[in-house]
């Protein structure tokens, strides 16, 4: 029998206890309390009803009690309460404070763009319909474009889904979320205009407490303009302020560390949460479940046991519509330096003191820190080239219009890595990333050493690597984890077989899998900073990359040219088995 808990109950009966009553206990496993909550501090009952120790426990009142780390924000006077004693807190906003319930107003910046209308309102929907939604909010489209309100609600409702399992009332829903959109069109530098944001904001607020959620979903040239502009005239004055920023940060060590110190001028570290939205993904966040409250893996996850670790991405589409974009960046930045290395930071961590923000974290860097520098010689690049299929004819990375002729920029790469650790010392680490593949996926494989002695090893023929056991964390698509290993083909003789032990999310669980932009957004509302990246743990990954980006650049290393829909560059085939490895995605029963 699963445990099982509402992640976000749709019946808040289910998930207010009175006060006085304990929270489920393993309720804290399946979602950690906001820091603020595990820092000591004392929800204010809105009402009679006490929202506690939920999935989707909404910070109703929350007033902080101590919490050393959480300075008083930047913006001083304008910003966030965060550090301030509860007595302080409570003068601050009125003796009537714990009587009225805050509301959280979430501006998407940007929100004419592709990430917006793709991911961000749909995700925003999702947590409205699942009521993870605080009780009063209020969502704010910010953009250049010339919109009116009614407008924006029908860009937006082009692209809101309900959930396959969820239909009920689906419309109605909508209609009523959509009622909560609201557009202000304004320059991403004008004080101005985001000061008549910061009026409209207010009469929606109502003159409660009021918290504030930036979305940067814009590029990143003008995200100091935006946070310069929304800090001096929009942020809460009397509540927290908090700035989601959208990747890339920068495009290397230096241009990301200009990134962090010209949004340190009007945020601190605390009010800053960089997206990564992998770390959002379901069978990543399972990835520390799995191994760390399971006593079957843990023991394994060391240099003894694992003979290499692969982590890979692929998509079966090209650039299309990003080259621009793609073209400065190439597949490295895109992709490596931040999703694949957060997941490699996870897998490979130390067991943190808890599940505490920054005790995570703190493991986190620490993988990062003890990287061996990355070799030329340990990465292979490539580029995808038109191909024609059964009569189709897909384009090349360098056909598409918006990138420049002849460019050299890798829109495949595959590298092995080292952590030099006592852990892992000699265990190549290796990523794949590329687009324009064959198929979509992404997955974690971990190939285990052969068994010592095996005595069954002539049942396997020369195949030895066969023999050996693997186990696959497929985070997309049919998310899945699965364990192969060895068994006898039932019968009198003696024939071995490798089989699956495996949990196919779609079998086991009925419930719609969440958008990683739910569970962030959701994470970012609650001020839980866990899968969010910290500004040390950026710097460590960009010190990995930028020499290499630097040497390829500087070198102006040639991709190896692939064709569309392939499996890539054959150099990949080569780097792997430099270590004696075979990819595993590869293989015929993958
Ligand atoms: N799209 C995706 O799938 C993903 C995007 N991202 C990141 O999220 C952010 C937003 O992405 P996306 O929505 O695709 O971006 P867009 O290029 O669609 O930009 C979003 C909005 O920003 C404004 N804008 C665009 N270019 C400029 C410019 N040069 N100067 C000023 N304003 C500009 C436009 O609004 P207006 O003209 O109305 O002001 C546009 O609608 C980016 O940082 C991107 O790298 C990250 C992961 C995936
Ligand atoms: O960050 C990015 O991610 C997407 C892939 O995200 P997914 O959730 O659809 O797997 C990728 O296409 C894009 O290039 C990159 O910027």
């Amino acid at each position: 029998m699963a445990l099982s808990v509402a992640k976000c109950p749709s019946s808040s009966a289910a998930a207010r206890l009175a006060p006085g009553h304990s929270p489920p206990r393993w309720s804290t496993l399946l979602r950690p309390f906001p820091r603020s909550v595990l820092s000591g501090s004392v929800t204010v009952p809105s009402s009679k009803n006490w929202s506690f120790g939920v999935a989707c426990k909404q910070e109703v009142g929350t007033v902080p009690v101590s919490s050393p780390k959480e300075a008083p924000s930047k913006n001083g006077e304008n910003g966030g309460l965060l550090g301030l004693s509860s007595e302080e807190y409570r003068d601050a906003i009125g003796p009537n404070a714990s009587e009225g319930e805050p509301t959280v107003s979430i501006t998407v910046v940007g929100a004419s763009g592709d990430l917006a209308k793709k991911k961000i309102f749909p995700a925003l929907f999702a947590l409205y319909y699942e009521d993870c939604l605080p009780k009063h909010f209020t969502i704010f489209g910010y953009a250049r474009s010339k919109m009116t309100d009614a407008e924006l609600r029908t860009m937006v409702s082009k692209t809101l889904t309900c959930r396959i399992d969820k239909r009920e009332n689906c419309s109605e829903k909508m209609e009523q979320f959509l009622k909560r959109c609201f557009y202000h069109s304004g320059q991403y530098e004008s004080e101005e205009n985001f000061a008549d944001l910061d009026k409209k904001l207010k009469e929606h607020e109502g003159g409660r407490l009021s918290n504030r959620l930036f979305y940067l979903s814009i590029p990143p040239n003008i995200f100091i303009d935006v946070v310069k502009s929304a800090s001096k005239s929009a942020s809460s004055k009397n509540g927290w302020t908090r700035v989601i920023v959208e990747k890339p940060f920068g495009r290397d060590s230096e241009s990301s560390a200009a990134l962090t110190r010209g949004l340190k001028q009007y945020l601190d570290e605390d009010q800053i949460f960089r997206i990564d939205h992998y770390l959002g993904k379901e069978l990543v966040e399972n990835l520390s479940i799995l191994r760390f409250s399971n006593l079957v893996f843990e023991p394994l996850w060391s240099r003894q046991y694992i003979r290499n670790v692969q982590l890979i991405f692929s998509e079966d589409f090209g650039t299309e519509g990003r080259g621009g974009y793609f073209d400065n960046y190439g597949i490295i930045r895109d992709i490596m330096q931040n999703h694949l290395l957060q997941i490699l930071a996870l897998f490979a961590m130390e067991t943190p003191v808890s599940l505490d923000a920054e005790d995570i974290r703190n493991e986190k860097v620490k993988v990062l820190r003890s990287m061996k520098p990355l070799q030329l010689e340990n990465v292979v690049t490539g580029q995808y080239k038109n191909h024609t299929k059964g009569g189709v004819a897909y384009p090349g990375y360098t056909d598409d219009k918006t990138v420049p002729k002849g460019s050299l920029t890798p829109t495949f790469a595959a590298a092995a890595l080292f952590i030099d650790n006592a852990r892992w010392d000699g265990v190549p680490f290796l990523m794949k990333a590329g687009k324009a593949l064959e198929s979509r996926r992404t997955e974690i494989r971990v190939q285990f050493r052969h068994v010592p002695g095996n005595l069954y090893k002539r049942s396997f023929g020369t195949d030895l690597d066969r023999a050996t056991n693997e186990l696959v964390i497929r985070v997309q698509p049919d998310e899945a984890i699965y364990l192969k290993i060895n068994n006898k083909v039932p019968g009198l003789g003696m024939r071995l077989d490798r089989s699956n032990l495996n949990l196919l999310y779609s079998s086991r669980y009925s419930k719609e899998i969440p958008d990683a932009y739910e569970r962030l957004l959701l994470d970012a509302i609650e001020g839980e900073r866990r899968l969010f990246i910290r500004s040390d743990e950026l710097d460590a990954a960009w010190e990995l990359f930028t020499p290499l980006l630097k040497e390829l650049e500087e070198k102006k290393i040639a991709p190896e040219l692939y064709p569309h829909g392939s499996c890539g560059p054959a150099g990949a085939h080569y780097l792997a088995a430099n270590y004696n490895v075979r990819w595993g995605d590869t293989v015929s029963d993958a």
